[in-house]
This record gives structure tokens, C-alpha cells and sequence, in this order.
């Protein structure tokens, strides 16, 4: 399994810094969260700030885009250093093109679903995707509580993907602590994201060790 630090979390004035602690202690992905004020309610950074950091860090860079219409920034998500790029299904009306649009640019390619979206609305883009990430919070903010609903959503896309032989990763966002990871791992999880709970202790490894089982 893989434990990817979410940015939002992290001190902002001490960036750089926060980002080598992590990856000192063994964090597999950056997390980070681009959030744009109009599909979520809150506004957080752009390419411009994780660009800057790219050069710092070998850890990859897992993009999720709180945006609303991604195809308008992909490009430049790309250009920034992203490794993996994850679009929300709620946020275009043609999800499959900005898959295609990630995989153009020669990124692995997510999508993500909120809450209140069923696994089933990713039918059609489940055999192109490379990550699928299931919010367990609804997204904006971090420090929220996880919502325990998810959880039937991680069964059903380990099911489909050994069903059909797909080859996404299954990430999940939203509340991880090591309680509810660990029901995340039991599930079928594959990537555990989390931001508060590693960044509010002063002892970032003690936090990401405690996430594995
Ligand atoms: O996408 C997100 C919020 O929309 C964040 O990745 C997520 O909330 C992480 O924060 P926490 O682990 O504190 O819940
Ligand atoms: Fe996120």
C-alpha cells in the first residue's frame, strides 16, 4: 500500500521544508489539492506554487483537480511536474475526453468521485483510467470527518477490477487516520491519502507508519 500526504495540510510558509520532512519518513505520493473557489468552496494553489516545488522532491506528484471544466488546466497541471492527474467526474461534461486529454500529455490519468456519486456513473472510463480516488469526505476542506457510506465504493472497484482485469490503483481521500485507513485498506484500498492527521503531529513518520498495517 501507498500513504500520499495531502499539501493542504501542510504549513504554507514552510512549504519546501514540509515536503522533504515527508519524504524523509517515507511517503510514497504528494498529494495535492488544486481548488478553484467555484466546484468547491474554497480556494487553495495552482501549477505556479507546486511547480516551484518540483525540483525539491522525487516523490510523485498526484494531482487532484477541484476544478471546475480540468480540460482547462491539464496542460499546464502537466507542465508543472504532475505525475498523476485526477479529474472529477462531476466537474466536465466529457469525462472520457480529459482522460484521453491526461493521457495525451503522457501522465497517468485519474478520476474521482464524490459522495453522492455512484461507482457505477464510471462505467465508461473504469478500463482507461490508471487511479480511481473515492472522496470519503465531501471535497474543500481538510480535517473533516470520514464518511463511512464510502466503503462499499472501494469493494465494488476492487470487484469490477478483478473482474474485468483494469489496472487502476484505488486511492482514498477524505478524514484517513489509522482507524478508518485501516477499514480502507480492508476494503481494497491500494493509496491512502491523508493531511491533517500527518501534518497536526510533530512527528510525521511516527504519523505515516501508523497508517500501515
Ligand atoms: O481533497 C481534499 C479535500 O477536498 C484533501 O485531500 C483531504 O481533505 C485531505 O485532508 P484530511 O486528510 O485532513 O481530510
Ligand atoms: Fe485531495
Amino acid at each position: 500500500m501507498k500513504i500520499a500526504p495531502s499539501m493542504l495540510s501542510a504549513n504554507f510558509a514552510t512549504l519546501a521544508d514540509e515536503i522533504k520532512e515527508i519524504e524523509a519518513a517515507g511517503a510514497d505520493y504528494l498529494h495535492i489539492d488544486v481548488m478553484d473557489g467555484t466546484f468547491v468552496p474554497n480556494i487553495s494553489f495552482g501549477p505556479m506554487v507546486f511547480g516551484a516545488l518540483r525540483p525539491m522532491t522525487n516523490l510523485v506528484f498526484d494531482c487532484h483537480l477541484m476544478v471546475q471544466d480540468p480540460e482547462r488546466y491539464v496542460e499546464a497541471t502537466a507542465q508543472a511536474g504532475a505525475d498523476i492527474i485526477t479529474v472529477h467526474y462531476e466537474a466536465t461534461k466529457h469525462i472520457h475526453r480529459v482522460i484521453q486529454q491526461i493521457k495525451s500529455l503522457g501522465k497517468k490519468a485519474g478520476v474521482v468521485i464524490n459522495p453522492g456519486t455512484p461507482v457505477a456513473a464510471l462505467d465508461s472510463v473504469l478500463p482507461e483510467v490508471d487511479l480511481v480516488l473515492i472522496m470519503t469526505v465531501n471535497p474543500g476542506f481538510g480535517g473533516q470527518s470520514f464518511i463511512e457510506s464510502t466503503l462499499t465504493k472501494i469493494a465494488k472497484l476492487k470487484a469490477l477490477r478483478e473482474e474485468h482485469q483494469y489496472h487502476y490503483e484505488i486511492e482514498v481521500d477524505g478524514g484517513v487516520n489509522a482507524e478508518t485507513g485501516r477499514k480502507c485498506l480492508d476494503a481494497g484500498a491500494d493509496v491512502l491519502v491523508a493531511g491533517s492527521y500527518i501534518f497536526n503531529q510533530t512527528d510525521r513518520k511516527a504519523a505515516i507508519d501508523s497508517l500501515r498495517p
